[in-house]
């Protein structure tokens, strides 16, 4: 029996464009192993480890985490998903982090989200997650079924600090100075498959589609109606 090869895929976009939201669709389907860079680093602050407490002062002020920090972190991750297909959320954020990571592994494709600023900065003062497993909420979007209350644990939910509104701008600005030339180092390799939208259900079923190329859909769901 021939084995496929291993999928390594990137989800990109700018902060609040959906990248959690689909990651989440796509591990439903597709069984790949997700790690989000953002999750990540919660993790660490909320257990203040020496990378969450460091990591704290950059993210509340919307900077990017300096990249040997960030690269170390992520690298050593993805150490431990060796055999699995997997799907990079947030990482890599600048060239050197792009350059850094070809140099561990060869990316097969590269999801963008291309959703634009203006939608985006309503979505996120109406953001809640979990902070244990990543699960994103929006008041209007995909609310919760109690409120304040994460629909599988029944624990909490909690506001991001850093979706305050200033903090959101300085986000935006970091993504178009630092993260912006990615997808151009991305287009150049030939690997970028950009998905322009405002709303996350009308783009995912491109997502999905694209995706069904690659990988077999193992959701026990009907494969005609994707969710
Ligand atoms: N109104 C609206 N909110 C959305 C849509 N897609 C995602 N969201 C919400 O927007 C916020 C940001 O999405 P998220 O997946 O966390 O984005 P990320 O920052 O790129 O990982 C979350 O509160 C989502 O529930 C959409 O199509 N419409
Ligand atoms: N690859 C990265 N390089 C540097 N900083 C990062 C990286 N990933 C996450 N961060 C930091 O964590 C914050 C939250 O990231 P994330 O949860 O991916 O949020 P979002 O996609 O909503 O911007 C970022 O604003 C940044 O400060």
């Amino acid at each position: 029996m021939v084995v496929p090869p291993l999928l390594r895929a990137v989800i990109m976009g700018p902060p609040g464009s959906g990248k959690g939201t689909v990651s989440a669709r796509i591990i439903k389907h597709f069984g790949m192993k997700h790690l989000s860079s953002g999750d990540l680093l919660r993790d660490n602050m909320q257990k203040k480890t020496e990378v969450g407490i460091l990591a704290k002062s950059y993210i509340d002020q919307g900077q990017l985490i300096p990249d040997d920090i960030m690269t170390r972190l992520m690298l050593n991750e993805l150490k431990g998903l060796d055999q699995y297909n997997w799907l990079l959320d947030g990482f890599p954020r600048t060239v050197a982090q792009a350059e850094a990571l070809d140099k561990e592994c060869q990316i097969d494709t590269v999801i963008d989200l291309d959703v634009p600023f203006e939608t985006i900065k309503c979505r996120l003062t109406a953001r809640w997650i979990h902070p244990a497993s990543g699960r994103v909420y929006n008041l209007e979007f995909s609310p919760p079924k109690v409120q304040g209350i994460d629909d599988i644990t029944g624990e909490p939910l909690v506001q991001r600090d850093d979706d305050k509104p200033e903090t959101v701008t300085k986000r935006l600005q970091a993504y178009d100075a630092q993260t912006k030339p990615v997808l151009e180092y991305y287009r150049e390799k030939g690997l970028l498959k950009s998905f322009s939208g405002t709303e996350t259900n009308k783009i995912w079923p491109h997502i999905y589609a694209f995706l069904q190329t690659k990988l077999p859909d193992v959701s026990q769901q009907d494969a005609a109606t994707p969710r």
